[in-house]
């Protein structure tokens, strides 16, 4: 049997090009990295072609209606389970929670955020790789249970070496703020820029390599479900993310021998390890609908406000998690990109609010519209459920001053993002104590003075 050997080490052969991906959202592809090597007309056949092992990983329980059903199949050369038998990893990763409960989270109404952590200087004694650098902010629920979410960070500065990782617990949705990833997946390579997202779901296998050094990240993982395109209602067939530029890899696969090769799986919130002694980055050809893929923020299409008040961050939702609600999501990907401020008579930036979800946001790059200060990029902040928050004082005060009618302005170099939840978050013991928490927060909005001056009310406050 003839097979193209390819090179084990590690080349920049990441695709750079989008025509380098499948492409749309939701579909079923199929990649062969050898011609032929994909089986026609059946899934399982007694002989694949090369010799290859056929595999199948399921997103979805097998009887899941067929809209929502996820699976693929990956042809391979050695099956997954060919690997000395899952140990837990020594030394724990002790920062990592998938089941939130008072062992091992704290709960707070208050406003809540943090200054970014320093990637540049390696402040560790030892040099970190994408797991080992991932901790836990914050989440609710429980991976066990399949409902809840965990949102995680990571700080990193060393590529994965001899070792994969694959999430048993749920699906993870990574948000570069700092530093390419090169992601090597089961169904072939992606190249991750910041700017750019991409889904990992539960149980493919990955390695993380950092081209660029240091690097620095947001991480939303969902328990039970999976992200969906949010339906666009009155906006119509087009708008906001588009399906056509979700990008999938093409099948790619190294074979030989990788004696001490180690899968880190990550299962209930714990880390196990598995020798074995070959790359899972073995599938030659695949099909399926269960698949990573990533998506260029650039690209969205927002919609908004032109004529008057602000809309809804909703109208930005990238990405969806339904709960069995509708209109209710376990979690929203939702973005703030650059675009022309056209509104009349309004108050332009976010409004004052409480909200029966729970906010979490990140900045990817430049300033966020509602904080003139402390909201850095590779920083967030966390509002709970009905957590008074919006505008600081500079910012109310500056929009104020600019008046009523403004022309048309555009907020450039900006892409700020927000992970909402219908559940409320606990906050991990790492970032309630970490000493990046910003614990002067609550002081941008003490300056907000009264404007109130009282003339047309009558001495109890009645109208007049
Ligand atoms: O709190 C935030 O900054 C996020 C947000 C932005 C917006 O434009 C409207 C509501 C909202 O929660
Ligand atoms: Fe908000």
């Amino acid at each position: 049997m003839e097979q193209e050997q390819q090179q084990i080490t590690k080349t920049n052969d990441f695709p750079s090009d989008d025509h380098d991906y499948l492409s749309g959202f939701g579909n079923t592809y199929e990649s062969e990295s050898i011609p032929g090597s994909l089986p026609r007309g059946q899934n399982s056949p007694l002989l694949c072609p090369y010799g290859l092992y056929a595999e199948q990983i399921s997103g979805t329980s097998f009887t899941s209606p067929h809209k929502l059903n996820q699976r693929s199949w990956l042809y391979r050369i050695k099956p997954s389970v060919t690997h000395e038998p899952f140990q837990a990893r020594f030394p724990r990763h002790d920062k990592l929670v998938s089941e939130f409960d008072k062992s091992n989270s704290y709960t707070t109404p208050t406003q809540l955020r943090w200054k970014p952590k320093p990637v540049d200087t390696v402040e560790e004694s030892a040099p970190i790789d994408f797991v080992e650098g991932l901790y836990t902010v914050c989440g609710a629920g429980s991976s066990f249970l399949r409902h809840g979410f965990a949102i995680h960070m990571y700080t990193a500065n060393k590529s994965m070496d001899d070792c994969a990782f694959c999430n048993a617990d749920g699906d993870f949705l990574i948000v570069p703020q700092k530093g390419r990833l090169w992601i090597t997946t089961e169904c072939g390579k992606l190249q991750v820029s910041p700017g750019e997202i991409v889904v990992i779901p539960q149980g493919f296998r990955f390695a993380v390599d950092l081209p660029d050094g240091p690097s620095r990240g947001y991480v939303s993982e969902i328990f039970g479900t999976h992200f969906q395109l949010p339906d666009l209602g009155p906006i119509g067939a087009n708008g906001l993310a588009a399906p056509r530029d979700f990008l999938v890899p093409k099948a790619w696969f190294e074979d030989g021998s990788r004696p001490g090769y180690t899968v880190v799986q990550k299962y209930g919130g714990e880390l196990f390890v598995a020798k074995q002694d070959f790359s899972p980055f073995n599938v030659v050809a695949w099909h399926g609908n269960y698949v990573p893929y990533k998506y260029d923020l650039n690209k969205f299409c927002p919609y908004n406000t032109v004529l008057f008040d602000h809309s809804d961050p909703s109208i930005n939702t990238v990405l969806t998690a339904p709960t069995d609600k509708p209109g209710v999501a376990l979690l929203d990907f939702v973005i703030f990109p650059p675009r022309w401020l056209v509104a009349e008579h309004t108050f332009r930036p976010p409004y004052y609010h409480r909200n029966c979800m729970s906010e979490f946001m990140g900045l990817i790059y430049g300033g966020y519209e509602a904080k003139a200060d402390g909201f850095l990029p590779g920083g967030a902040s966390l509002h709970s459920c009905m957590t008074p928050h919006g505008p600081d004082t500079k910012t109310y005060e500056a929009t104020i001053e600019r008046g009523h009618d403004a022309g048309p302005s555009k907020i450039t170099n900006t892409l700020a993002f927000m992970f909402e939840s219908c559940l409320i978050p606990r906050i991990s013991l790492c970032a309630l104590k970490s000493p990046l928490m910003d614990n002067d927060y609550y002081q941008c909005w003490t300056g907000l003075k009264s404007h109130f001056s009282g003339e047309g009310a009558d001495s109890k406050g009645n109208g007049v």
